[in-house]
């Protein structure tokens, strides 16, 4: 049985139980601290705290500041979290409850989810031939590991972005429509972002609203709270701190726009990601095939359809002066169509229209352009008063036949990377994956469909699995790099090989 209610569309005999589906606060696994005492003198090793992070000041550390990451406390390393799935098998014969194998991850959300949820999730554009150039893009690049580097057991994956720390270089990618895949949406993988210390992107065509997951996940927590003494804490896992970005797709009327980046302010968005790839939908097959269009049956218009400019503006042109104007909740079809006429029109933006974006915005407020590809484009990012790129092809989802992400990212780096903060996103789905995105000059990845596959199948935990075994597989793989921080990563790490 497949339910079609407007909360999405999900196999329901094989959903997870209730139980499973509550949106669990952070229940952190027991932490034992490592003991370090016998590297203290280690030359290499700045102090550590007990977890292996380090603590120090230089650039790319997340560590020791008061600006984004906790501070003198115990955190427990994303490693870790390899360590506790062996101990939970051992100890009560748990297996996670989503594969831990990248190859099979995608299978299992397929027997799970709903076929028009699984489809819109994995399916690309056209013939998929940029879905499958990324995946060969990562092929090509190989790892070089370097050995007896002294204390790589100690890594600390933190990164400066935009002058704050963040203890993850993976970020959650905004993704739309996520009630589409599982009840628990974007609360859900919000949740377990917040979590995991991994910034969440809210993306413009949310099935959420703005405001409920700002106030339900990111929100401070009471001042009844005691804050927790280093002395108390040593021996608890405390929390990451928690991250929230807003995604525009741009719409044609300023008015909104500045509606949504006031909304977005309010709500605490540290940075603005401008996707600019998405003026208009592609040739989606699979969607296609299964008539799945979210946005036509209202899925995916929870911020535009809570916004107070967008209802007046819906109000005046359908209203014709009545004394009673059409309201969005009576007429969800011409509010959808009006919507997306706004936001996916194909009248796309240019680029002295950044002007008006940084005064909505503000003038100290981080702006990252997401779907950029070319080396001409990243100067003209930078000219135009940017403080980011995500260099992507929207996971091969726009226009088929596009350059693979990875494939460009090295010469948008070398042409843009002292001005711009270069992000990359697309194709991602091992550690390894990160860490060669990172090696070749991006300062943080995105991901994408793995979480929400993870998300598919177990909700809220399945998307903190995937995410957390991510990152624990990229903190391995830069162990196994010989690598302890991530500002060490660089391209004399990686070979190219071509292979026939
Ligand atoms: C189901 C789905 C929905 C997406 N929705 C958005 C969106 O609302 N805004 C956006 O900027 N990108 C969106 N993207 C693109 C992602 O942000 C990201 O660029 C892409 O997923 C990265 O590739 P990956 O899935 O291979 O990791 C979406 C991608 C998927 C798979």
């Amino acid at each position: 049985m497949i339910s079609h209610s407007r909360e999405g569309f999900h196999k329901m005999e094989s959903s997870p139980t209730p139980s499973q589906r509550t949106i669990l606060p952070s229940t952190p696994r027991t932490i034992r601290p490592i003991n370090n005492s016998k590297h203290e003198e280690a030359p290499t090793t700045p102090s550590l705290t007990s977890d292996g992070n380090n603590n120090d000041n230089n650039n790319n550390s997340s560590s020791n500041n008061n600006n984004g990451s906790n501070s003198n406390n115990v955190r427990p390393s994303y490693g870790q979290y390899q360590l506790d799935l062996y101990t939970d098998a051992l100890l009560t014969g748990q297996k996670p409850i989503v594969t831990c194998d990248p190859n099979k991850l995608e299978e299992q959300a397929r027997a799970v989810m709903s076929t028009e949820g699984f489809d819109y999730v994995m399916g690309g554009a056209g013939e998929q031939s940029t879905v499958v150039a990324n995946r060969k893009a990562f092929a090509q690049w190989r790892l070089v590991p370097r050995m007896l580097r002294g204390a790589v057991h100690r890594r600390d994956l933190g990164v400066k972005l935009f002058g704050r720390n963040y203890d993850s270089p993976v970020l959650m990618a905004p993704i739309g429509v996520q009630t589409a895949y599982h009840p628990e949406g974007e609360k859900a993988v919000a949740q377990a972002c917040a979590d995991l210390g991994v910034p969440f992107i809210f993306s413009t065509a949310s099935t959420t609203t703005l405001e409920d997951v700002a106030s339900e996940v990111f929100a401070p927590p009471p001042p009844s709270t005691p804050p927790a003494s280093p002395s108390s804490s040593r021996s608890l896992p405390i929390p990451r701190a928690k991250h929230l970005w807003f995604q525009l797709y741009w719409p044609l009327d300023d008015d909104i726009t500045a509606s949504l980046l006031s909304r977005a302010r309010v709500a605490g968005c540290e940075v603005l990601v401008v996707t600019l790839d998405t003026p208009t939908m592609s040739w989606r097959p699979y969607d296609l095939d299964n008539g799945f269009l979210p946005f036509s049956v209202g899925q995916g218009n929870a911020l535009g359809f809570s916004d107070p400019v967008v209802q007046k503006r819906f109000a005046d042109r359908f209203g014709f002066g009545a004394d009673e104007p059409p309201t969005i909740e009576d007429n969800v079809g011409a509010a959808s169509r009006f919507w997306c006429g706004e936001v996916f029109s194909g009248n796309a933006h240019r680029w002295e229209d950044l002007a008006t974006l940084r005064r909505l915005w503000g003038e100290e407020r981080p702006i990252v352009l997401k779907g950029i590809l070319s080396v001409e484009d990243a100067v003209l990012a930078a000219e135009h008063g940017v403080n980011g790129i995500i260099v992507s092809n929207h996971g091969g989802r726009q226009l088929d036949g596009a350059v693979p992400a990875l494939e460009v990212l090295p010469e948008i780096v070398d042409a843009v990377g002292e001005r711009l903060t270069v992000m990359f996103d697309s194709g991602i789905r091992t550690g390894a994956d990160a860490l060669k995105a990172l090696a070749l000059g991006a300062k943080a990845v995105l991901v994408g469909r793995p979480v929400i596959y993870g998300l598919g199948i177990a909700g809220y935990q399945g998307a903190k699995h995937v995410l957390a075994g991510l990152l624990a597989d990229l903190d391995q793989s830069m162990g196994l790099s010989g690598v302890q921080r991530v500002a060490e990563l660089n391209r004399s790490m990686l070979r190219k090989i071509h292979y026939a």
